[in-house]
């Protein structure tokens, strides 16, 4: 029987064990530019490593899924972090798990404001982009280079997501 997943807000505590929140965090705010410009320093950094590795920019253009959604699968990234940012002002789910032995844990799922984004930690599993109710565009920095960068484990019985 498939277990249904719970959706948590996502707050920067509970996503702490995956990577950080990308967000307007006021203790990180200083004025440059004048006074003109609010700059939020530092939020995250980005991991790449291994052969050639480069850290690229990237639009991600998500179609919305449907749900009920059977979450499958997970992926990681061993060579590098991967963030996501929204660029439409529009919520979506972030689906995460810790690893046991080398394969997902069970999914955590956050709900994602409009202005939220995350930086998963380079080997962190974590659901390809699930955008909700409308095609979004995501600004995504990850990491180009040689040597596989992506691993992918598959649930011997789907959790699913009810609604967003
Ligand atoms: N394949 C790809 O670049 N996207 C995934 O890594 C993802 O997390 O969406
Ligand atoms: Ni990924």
């Amino acid at each position: 029987m498939a277990e249904i997943l719970k959706i948590q807000p996502l707050t920067q505590d509970a996503f702490a064990p995956f990577g950080k929140v990308i967000e307007a965090d006021p203790a990180s705010m200083r004025y440059i530019n004048g006074g003109t410009t609010e700059r939020y320093h530092a939020l995250t950094e980005v991991e790449a490593v291994g052969e050639d590795a480069k850290v690229i920019i990237n639009l991600f253009r998500g179609s919305p899924r449907a749900f009920p959604y059977a979450v499958g699968m997970m992926e990681r990234h061993p060579f590098g972090s991967q963030s996501f940012s929204p660029i439409d002002d529009r919520p979506w789910l972030v689906v995460v798990a810790e690893d046991e032995g080398g394969k997902p844990g069970r999914p955590q799922v956050f709900r994602a404001g409009g202005r939220q984004g995350v930086n998963y930690r380079r080997n962190v599993w974590h659901h390809p982009l699930i955008a909700v109710g409308a095609v979004s565009d995501f600004l995504v920095v990850d990491r180009l280079g040689g040597g596989v960068n992506l691993e992918e484990s598959f649930f011997d019985t789907p959790f699913i997501i009810e609604q967003p």
